[in-house]
């Protein structure tokens, strides 16, 4: 066995969302969200009838969720707020029972020596901003940094790492251009501008948390890194084209004021000539980059739409019950492709994790995930290689603390390191989460 050990300082934690965990969307008078809709249209949702409903019930198991926080040695955790507890119509009344949820969060996260990491935007927008056009309406910057505001001003000093927006990527690849998660548009119009707006949205979060904020604020990505199938020019084009549309997309913008020209390419005619000062408001300074990773893509040239580029099946692979290819590798070379291509920003993986089958173990309330544990155990040690070479990584986030609603696919979807049983709400930590509290308590990846 070799171990690598990590900075002292190293942060471990696990993530969540709201919407994904919570349950009682709709409790103490919080607005609907875009996922409360979303979830009940059976013409929408792949997983129908799986709905956000109780999903974990963490809503209300909150205190007894943190307490095993505790027990399995976690440093930190990364939340989401659901925005329409906090603003029911999303902007103006402030409804303090949704608020005060969350100060309870904190608190209790604090009580417990655990480090509380806030994300503003995990996917969940309410209705009534939906209504008004959503990500699609520029007044969505406003309306966020207003939401933003609301946090700051209640919570920050308590909350010292902020995350404007969770993978804006999918936002929009997911909400505006195919249609598959909330709110379900398919238009190649829409999505440029979707995404235009929630990074005009993260510019004026960070513009309003510097006018009072002390601590950190930071956005978070999926980034997926692409290996060219080939040294043929056609591939080789395919893979910068995939590359700028997942992972310069919005890191482009955020960093250095400015879209990769690939998209242009991609979008042709639904590519707006965008406001020059609209850059200046999304390029705010930020503190860190949230890293979320989970797996690679082999990309070819193909005449898939939108971006004629495509996966190349990894069959010799090992693959999660998403369909991902484990691909560790891929994790340490896409910290150091952010290290090259966008500084020396401290980095946190804010989502490393796998869905597989557990079979729940009778014996003493074991769940035996032997694959999970492979995966954690390589990608720790990918992070620990990545360090080693100059990645300036400050923390781990392994998605997720609970199996809960992976979204449209629903909860047989599971990602948890603790296995939820979704008729008892039962926790049973799995083999997963032995292992993590070892790699906490030891802050060493061993293989
Ligand atoms: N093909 N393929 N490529 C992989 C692309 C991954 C894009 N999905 C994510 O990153 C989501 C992120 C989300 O924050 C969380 O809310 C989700 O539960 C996890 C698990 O799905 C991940």
């Amino acid at each position: 066995m070799t171990q690598t050990p990590f900075p002292d300082d190293f942060l471990w934690g696990c993530a969540t969302a709201a919407y994904q965990i919570e349950g009682s969307p709709l409790a103490d008078g919080a607005g609907a969200s875009i996922w409360q809709r979303f979830s009940h249209d059976p013409r929408l949702m792949a997983a129908k009838g799986d709905t956000g409903d109780v999903a974990c019930d963490h809503y209300n198991r909150m205190a007894d969720d943190v307490a095993l926080m505790k027990e399995l040695g976690l440093q930190a955790y990364r939340f989401s707020v659901a925005w329409g507890r906090v603003l029911p119509e999303g902007t103006g009344r402030v409804n303090q029972a949704g608020l005060g949820f969350y100060e309870r969060l904190v608190d209790t996260l604090l009580a417990n020596d655990i480090e509380p990491l806030c994300t503003l935007y995990h996917w969940d927008m309410p209705v009534a901003l939906d209504d008004r056009g959503g990500w699609l309406n520029r007044d969505s910057a406003d309306w966020f940094a207003d939401y933003g505001r609301v946090l700051f001003d209640r919570l920050d000093g308590r909350v010292k790492k902020w995350v404007t927006l969770n993978e804006p990527w999918v936002v929009t690849d997911g909400g505006y251009l195919h249609g598959a998660l909330a709110p379900g548009h398919r238009n190649m119009f829409e999505a440029p501008i979707a995404s235009h707006n929630l990074m005009r949205a993260h510019g004026a979060a960070v513009k309003a948390y510097r006018e009072t904020g002390k601590h950190e604020i930071g956005l978070v990505v999926n980034l997926e890194p692409k290996y060219a199938a080939s040294d043929s020019p056609e591939d080789q084009a395919a893979q910068r084209r995939a590359e700028a549309y997942m992972n310069r997309q919005y890191l482009e913008p955020a960093i250095h004021g400015r879209y990769p020209p690939e998209l242009k390419e991609i979008f042709g005619e639904a590519w707006p000539d965008w406001p020059a000062e609209d850059f200046a408001l999304i390029q705010q300074p930020i503190d860190f980059i949230g890293v979320n990773y989970y797996t690679r893509n082999v990309t070819r040239a193909d005449d898939s739409w939108p971006l004629n580029a495509g996966p190349v099946p990894q069959t010799q692979a090992t693959h999660t019950t998403t369909g991902w290819e484990v691909f560790p590798q891929g994790l340490t070379d896409v910290l150091l492709w952010v290290k090259e291509n966008y500084g020396d920003l401290p980095l946190y993986i804010t989502e490393n994790g796998a869905a597989f089958y557990d079979p729940p173990n009778a014996e003493g309330g074991r769940v035996d995930d032997p694959l999970r544990v492979d995966y954690l155990r390589k990608h720790i040690a990918a992070i620990g290689s990545a360090i080693e070479q100059g990645a300036d990584v400050r923390g781990y986030m392994l998605w997720s603390f609970l199996d809960n609603l992976e979204w449209s696919l629903g909860y047989s979807k599971r990602f948890g390191i603790v296995h939820v049983n979704f008729e008892t709400q039962a926790r049973t930590p799995k083999n997963s989460a032995r292992l993590y509290s070892q790699v906490i308590a030891t802050n060493a990846a061993t293989l």
